[in-house]
């Protein structure tokens, strides 16, 4: 079967990897518990974990780096490791280590040699290169002054130089001031407009929300929710309504429904009229049918006299998303 242009970029099918370690290789690890996925052509993928989740093992393997244990993995459905696979990636590591008497025009030279690209062809792609990562005018600078930002764009530079269709890159704005961080979402945005495909691992949840598509959050080696933000972010367990009362936190926690206390709770709030009053958060359970509940807590606190200035449905955060799912009792989605 030929190749679709909708084909995934990365299939992923239950993929394994167990470390082994101590005297004849007793002690065992499992860092990848059978994970799928799939990466489309064309979108900014986001791979998010705690410490220890198994996200560089993951990235490794697909770069060839590490073995798998079992399962597939392919990228533009060669298997991961060949060097058909191999050229159209262009790969950030971490912490990527530059000889420090390099510039940056020579690293790109040294990396271009390395990736077999002829010098004439290096020659014709460094300025353009540089100016997309914002080196121009410092590229003659020895990378010894180079501040992280600086080494991150460098870093981008030698992974687009063989104009790979997959960018790979691990934590690429880790270290970068805000102004930085900014300017390597932009930089991510401007080269997913080309036409690239990105798949990358980060901490920082904020800039995965800002900067990805799709996001899959893994722990402990397996996978546990994939999805759009949106998609990960609609709390499938509870509705929160957030209700600001024009009375104090005890007498408007008082006024609703013993029932609903539980999943209550409220502070102080200065209202938008300069009065004293609270916000109380209501976490409606969605199957005992949420709005139920918000008028059952807004008839209780109208009859303590208690008045209501506005009610809104929160949307719950993607860091509160991310911790609902790496919690030990969330499930794994296979
Ligand atoms: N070469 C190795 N040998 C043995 N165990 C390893 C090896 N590399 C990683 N591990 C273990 O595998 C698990 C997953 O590690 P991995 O580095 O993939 O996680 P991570 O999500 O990238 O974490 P971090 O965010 O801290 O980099 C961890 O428990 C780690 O200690």
């Amino acid at each position: 079967m030929s190749a679709s242009a909708d084909d995934p970029i990365i299939e992923i099918q239950d993929l394994r990897k167990t470390y082994r370690s101590g005297l004849l290789g007793g002690n065992r690890l499992e860092a990848l518990q059978g994970v799928s996925l799939d990466v489309r052509p064309g979108e900014v993928f986001g791979l998010l974990g705690p410490n220890g989740a198994g996200k560089t093992t993951l990235i490794k393997t697909l770069l060839g780096i590490v073995r798998k244990t079992s399962g597939q993995a392919t990228l533009f459905g060669a298997p991961v490791g060949t060097s058909r696979s191999r050229y159209r990636i262009g790969y950030l590591p971490e912490n990527l280590r530059v000889e420090k008497h390099h510039t940056a025009r020579s690293a790109l030279q040294l990396y271009g040699r390395l990736s077999g690209l002829s010098n004439s062809v290096v020659q014709q792609r460094t300025d353009p290169l540089l100016e997309k990562v914002g080196l121009q005018g410092r590229d003659r600078e020895t990378v010894r002054r180079f501040s992280k930002g600086m080494y991150q764009r460098l870093g981008l530079a030698q992974a687009l130089l063989h104009d790979p269709d997959l960018l790979i890159l691990d934590e690429p704005t880790d270290g970068l001031d805000p102004v930085g961080r900014s300017e390597m979402r932009n930089l991510l945005r401007q080269l997913r407009d080309e036409g690239k495909t990105i798949f990358l691992n980060s901490h920082i949840l904020q800039e995965v929300e800002a900067v990805c598509d799709r996001v899959a959050v893994m722990a402990k080696g397996t996978l546990r929710g994939v999805g759009s933000i949106a998609e990960l972010t609609a709390n499938r367990e509870f509705i929160e309504y957030q209700v600001h009362v024009a009375g104090p936190v005890d007498a408007t926690l008082a006024a609703i429904p013993d029932s609903l206390r539980k999943n209550a709770s409220a502070v102080p709030l200065l209202l938008q009229d300069g009065s004293d009053g609270c916000e109380l958060k209501l976490n409606c359970d969605i199957e005992a049918a949420g709005a139920g509940d918000l008028d059952a807590a807004v008839d209780g606190l109208r009859k303590h006299g208690l008045s209501i200035r506005h009610v809104q449905r929160a949307k719950q955060s993607l860091e509160s998303a991310f911790f609902a799912l790496v919690d030990d009792t969330s499930e794994e989605v296979r």
